[in-house]
Order: structure tokens, then sequence, then C-alpha cells
């Protein structure tokens, strides 16, 4: 990391090219839309597999990739890791495909209900043991939501309810299996994985370490800070500052940047999920600027998380600037129209 200054707050930052743990890029048109967004900045990226119908196979895989690739612009370089949706009746077999086709890097659970396109997912993992113990075998990281659906259960609490519900369970009974426990929100979650050993990693987002629950309340309902699993109080997002900037090799860069369209966020029922590729990295350096830790970021956005995936580091560059720039109030996705996050807001640092 190399950082120029005039005073003692640095007026750029140069890192290691980072890349993105937990992406959203959708199907069809979307992916054109917003694919450059994110190939700008990242070299690689995690692509969830909750699309309509969901990717629950590795020849499913394999012919999304092609689709991503077809939609990357001429000149821009980028890898995307695929990932299996889990099902409860994914054979452990489909696992040894996924293995052999060097292109599927993870599988993940969507336990069912839990956010979006998570209908088909799983119902209760004891039915998918043989396909766990598969994984573990082979070597193929576990990608969990971690949130329970119980309808019981408070929305603010379903993620800290998962660690003892599920979390503790399976890594008793899986104890190799790689597991990768996404987008955490809480101090709960920070702390089991920062106690957990090798084998257990998270990410966490840039929406998550810059903002609380507050922020879905100011001045009115504000839908486009609405995500799964939903922003928590103050002292959580400060738990996960603190996890992000630790030096812990267990914390990695994650956008989750989420596209739905304007419509279906601004709506009686609006759509969960945040639009942040656009200024990812912007967003990352402000929360890490914010605490002081500019000299952490490269860690956590560049190395630990092609280290816990067993891949190698990026050899290139990206810098960014302090500098105010406005956020497009608006961008176009296919057909429709993205909001993304802080729309029309400035915000104080720019990639080069
Ligand atoms: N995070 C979200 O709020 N939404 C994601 C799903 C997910 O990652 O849970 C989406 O696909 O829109
Ligand atoms: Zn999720
Ligand atoms: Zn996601």
């Amino acid at each position: 990391m190399t950082t120029t200054s005039a005073t003692n707050r640095p007026s750029s930052i140069t890192i290691t090219r980072p890349d993105d743990w937990h992406l959203h890029l959708r199907d069809g048109a979307t992916i054109a839309s917003v694919l450059p967004d994110t190939a700008r900045q990242f070299a690689r990226a995690i692509v969830m597999p909750n699309l309509k119908p969901p990717v629950t196979t590795t020849a499913q895989a394999v012919a999304y990739r092609d689709r991503i690739l077809a939609a990357l612009p001429a000149g821009m370089q980028f890898e995307p890791l695929m990932v299996l949706y889990l099902t409860d009746n994914t054979p452990p077999e489909e696992i040894q495909r996924a293995k052999e086709s060097g292109v599927v890097h993870a599988v993940k659970l969507y336990p069912a209900g839990a956010t979006t396109n998570s209908d088909a997912g799983v119902s209760d993992l004891a039915k998918c043991y043989k396909t766990l113990e598969m994984m573990q075998k082979v070597g193929m990281p576990f990608l969990v939501h971690g949130e329970v659906t119980d309808p019981a259960i408070d929305i603010f609490d379903r993620e800290a309810v998962f660690i003892d519900r599920v979390m503790k369970p399976l890594r008793r009974d899986m104890p190799e299996l790689k597991v990768v426990f996404e987008h955490i929100t809480t101090k709960d979650a920070a702390q089991y994985v920062a106690e957990a050993d090798q084998y257990v990693g998270a990410t966490i987002t840039a929406h998550h370490l810059l903002y609380n629950r507050n922020e879905l309340f100011k001045g009115g309902i504000r839908p486009h800070y609405y995500c799964l699993p939903v922003l928590k109080r103050e002292l959580h997002r400060q738990a996960l500052v603190a996890a992000a900037i630790s030096g812990s090799k267990k914390f990695f860069l994650g956008t989750d940047s989420a596209p739905h369209a304007k419509g279906l966020k601004e709506h009686a029922c609006g759509c969960a999920g945040c639009y942040t590729a656009l200024h990812a990295m912007e967003l990352y350096t402000q929360a890490f600027d914010q605490a002081d830790a500019l000299d952490k970021l490269e860690q956590f956005a560049s190395f630990n998380g092609p280290d816990f995936y067993n891949l190698p580091r990026n050899t290139g560059t990206i810098t960014l600037q302090r500098e105010e720039w406005q956020v497009p109030a608006e961008v176009p996705m296919g057909n429709a129209t993205l909001v993304p996050l802080n729309g029309g807001e400035t915000i104080g640092w720019k990639f080069v």
C-alpha cells in the first residue's frame, strides 16, 4: 500500500487490485448494465446464484459464466467465480462435478424464505449432510446467508440466533468444512468468526460498515437502505468496523451489491438489496478512513479473500483519491432504472 499526503490525512491511496467476494450480477440485460461497474474496480467476484431459476448445477453455472463473460466490454479484465445454489436435493455427485469444472468455487446456503429468491433454498440443513460431507472432502467452501427464518424470531435477532441454531451444530458435525459467514451485521457474528478456527471466514459489506439502522428512517422511510440482513444498531456497526480493521485474516470484502429496479425498491413491499458496485471501493475507503485505518484496507480488500479461497492474490493496483464527487441519482439497468446507494449525495473518495 502507498499513500500520498500533504498532512497526515493521505490524499490518495494505492492498493493491490481487490476482489469482491459477494456480488449479485442477475441475468439477461441486467448483467451488461451492472458488470462494468464491478469490473472497473475488482479483478474477480464471487457471483451469487440466486437467479430465477437458481443456479443449482455445474452445467447451469458454466452457462451463466459464459453469459457474464459475453457481457464484459472489450478491453476489460474480469473473472467471475461461480457458485452453486444448494437445495434439499443437491446430490453429492454435483459437488464432484463442480470441483472438477474448475469454475465453481463455492456452494451457497439460502435458508428457504430468508432473502431474495431463496424459495428454492434449504428447508433443513440435515437433509444436505451427504452433500456437505462431499464439500468438506473436496475442499469446496460453503457460503451461508446466516439468518434463521423462524417468524417468531425478531428480524434484528435472526443472525445471532442462526449462530446457535445452525452454525454451531454445523461446525461441530463438519469441522473441516470451509464456511464463509456472508454479509455479517452483528457484534455476535463478528465475535463468533474472530474466535473460530481457520476454516471460518466472513464477508462484510461497505454499507454495514458505514450505516446503522437509523439510516432506514432518517426523515422518512428510505427503501434504498433496506437490505438483508437488515442494518443493525450502532454498537453492531462499530463491532464490524473493529473486525474489518483488526488485521485478522478472517474478514474480507464482499459488497453484496444487489441491483433491483427502482420501481421494485420504491414500492409498498420493496425488495431487499443495496446497489453499491458503482462506488464500492470509495465506500470501503471512506469507512476505513473514518476509522483512521487506511493502512488496513489492502489486507481486507485484496489479501484475505484470495488467501481463504486458496487463489492467487492479484498483481495490478488501483488508486483512490480524496476528492468530493456526486453519486448519480439513477443509472440505466436494461429497460429499467437503478438507484445506487447514496444516489444524488456527495462522497469524499473517488476511484481514479
Ligand atoms: N442482500 C440483499 O438484501 N439482497 C440480496 C440477497 C442476499 O444477499 O441475501 C439480493 O439478491 O437482492
Ligand atoms: Zn444474503
Ligand atoms: Zn447477497
